[in-house]
């Protein structure tokens, strides 16, 4: 962890601090997980920076969607997995056990590998978790949905058939209806886990702009295992390896001069 170095401990009595400008939405200090007795990370120590992106890369298994599922409490579901240190949103800790859940997760989006649509409208899509938070008056629900569908670049292919079903779209279309989905209740951060995988090229790409687009407003992170893809969106990268985070630091730095013999193997393709 020799170039994180100087961002594991960018808090002043708890009270996140700026480092050369950036503010931390989130930090894990000394995070470990457990599932049952398997500890499949181990003291994780990592910001996400407001109006960032932040990569997460390493092979598979070493903890990326782990770590992911973390920030919004996604484990809480199942029984026998278990967290440990501590995980700030905005100085606050979501590990808490006093952590609201509904209110983390409006605050904390997720967009899966797969599109997931709801069997439903693709208006009804989105304005189903917005009914879950807030009252909204019809007009005032539809002015939502339309901007939501915006912000994700799908406004103009779905217009005209807001009542079709959602998962009559295709792949990349259903992604970013998910996207729509997520960006429609206002989080402050969301969390991609490897959301191109299942797509081809051309809906890679707009996924990969819509990315860029949405970090002026929201803090991002993103779990990929496709190198280039890490290096054109994130500002930050960090690269993991078995459960544990082995280099922290700015993209280009990662991708050039990484300070770690295992994140220049990996990144090089001498393994993973
Ligand atoms: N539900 C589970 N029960 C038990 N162990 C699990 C479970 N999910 C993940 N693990 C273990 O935790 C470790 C981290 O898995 P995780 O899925 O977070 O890795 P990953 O880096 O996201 O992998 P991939 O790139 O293949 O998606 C692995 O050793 C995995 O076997």
């Amino acid at each position: 962890m020799n170039s994180v170095a100087s961002f594991t401990v960018p808090t002043v009595n708890n009270a996140p601090i700026n480092v050369e400008g950036l503010t931390e939405k989130i930090s894990v200090r000394d995070l470990d997980f457990f599932y049952g007795e398997h500890r499949a990370l181990k003291n994780i120590n990592v910001p996400l920076y407001k109006g960032k992106v932040t990569a997460f890369i390493g092979p598979s298994g070493c903890g990326k969607s782990t770590l992911l599922r973390i920030l919004n409490r996604m484990y809480d579901l199942y029984p026998n997995q278990r967290a440990a240190g501590h995980v700030r949103l905005d100085n606050e800790d979501i590990l808490a056990p006093s952590q609201d859940l509904n209110l983390l997760r409006a605050k904390v989006g997720m967009v899966f590998q797969k599109p997931t649509p709801f069997p439903m409208t693709i208006y009804e899509n989105i304005a189903f978790g917005i009914r879950l938070y807030e009252k909204l008056s019809k007009s005032e629900l539809d002015d939502r949905v339309k901007s939501a569908l915006e912000r994700a670049a799908l406004w103009n292919e779905v217009k005209d058939k807001l009542n079709a079903n959602g998962q009559s779209l295709s792949g990349g279309q259903q992604q970013r209806l998910c996207i729509a989905r997520t960006v429609a209740v206002r989080p402050e951060v969301i969390l991609f886990d490897e959301p191109c995988s299942a797509l081809d090229p051309i809906s890679t790409a707009k996924i990969e702009e819509l990315i860029d687009e949405l970090k002026d407003d929201y803090t991002i992170a993103i779990v990929t295992h496709n190198m280039q893809q890490a290096a054109r969106v994130s500002d930050f990268t960090a690269f993991m390896y078995l459960g544990e985070m082995v280099e922290f630091d700015e993209t280009t730095k990662i991708f050039t001069t990484p300070t770690d013999r295992r994140t220049q193997d990996y990144i090089t393709g001498r393994f993973g």
